[in-house]
């Protein structure tokens, strides 16, 4: 076999598997802001915002989620699909991901108008979080769900902020991490059902395997904006002497 050859063989399923995680090498929880979260360095002020902006991303997943639904005749996906739907918006009198939220927004001091209203969200967080939902619109159902593979790292950086948040921002109410705590089995279940469709989708050849690692990039990119936009957001920056100005006025 030559090397021409060997270039195009796939991966096998380990393999690729493998190189999938190995994306998480450039997950957001090595952002500035999530370091520094972590850390305890960040003002009260620092996290509402932080708060208040990634709920623009928290409504935004049960959208981009039933546009996937939309997008794919297999029932049996669906019918697992549609779960991740009512995890955020709750169903049977069940709190959902997005009250669970707001509910967060209240324990860092919030009204949950300052965060429903979206007000402090910001211009760069909206690009980030619609680029995503339009994403999983325009493009077939298997490279959204590739997609949400972001979810394999989730876990680490949800487990991360339950440990930390206690004992470096004792101010936050403790029933402000269930929203975290949540996730935790919520996040597992949906890797299992995401990975299975993606080594198998992407794993027919070298050539989508590779285009599996470019759509998990471009989800990564996708959070990584979303942290530089808050960080910006709710730095104080001066540029000649001219504070910048936090909050877009609409
Ligand atoms: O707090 C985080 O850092 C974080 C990251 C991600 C992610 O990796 O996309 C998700 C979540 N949280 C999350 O809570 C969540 O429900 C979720 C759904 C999805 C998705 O792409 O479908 N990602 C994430």
């Amino acid at each position: 076999m030559n090397a021409v050859t060997d270039n195009n063989q796939p991966w096998s399923r380990e393999e690729f598997e493998e190189k999938l995680r190995t994306k998480g090498q450039g997950y957001h929880i090595y952002h500035p802001i999530h370091v520094a979260m972590y850390e305890g360095k960040l003002s009260k002020e620092q996290l509402q915002a932080w708060v208040a902006n990634r709920f623009y991303y928290q409504i935004g997943i049960p959208l981009k989620d039933a546009a996937i639904l939309s997008n794919c005749p297999d029932k049996e996906v669906r019918k697992e699909w549609i779960v991740r739907i009512t995890d955020h918006d709750g169903v049977d009198g069940q709190v959902g991901g997005i009250e669970a939220w707001i509910q967060l927004g209240e324990a860092v001091g919030l009204t949950r108008e300052q965060v429903t209203s979206l007000k402090l969200v910001s211009p760069g967080v909206k690009f980030a979080v619609d680029a995503y939902i339009n994403f999983a619109r325009q493009r077939p159902w298997q490279e959204s769900v590739c997609s949400s593979l972001t979810e394999l790292f989730a876990p680490h950086i949800h487990q991360q902020r339950i440990s930390s948040w206690p004992t470096m921002y004792p101010w936050i109410k403790e029933d402000g991490l269930s929203y975290f705590k949540k996730r935790l089995t919520e996040a597992r279940r949906d890797v299992e059902q995401g990975l299975s469709v993606t080594l198998e989708y992407f794993g027919k050849s070298r050539e989508m395997q590779e285009r599996a690692l470019e759509i998990l990039q471009f989800k990564l990119n996708v959070l990584w904006v979303i942290a530089d936009s808050i960080m910006l957001a709710s730095t104080d920056v001066t540029t000649d002497g001219v504070p910048y100005l936090r909050q877009p006025v609409y």
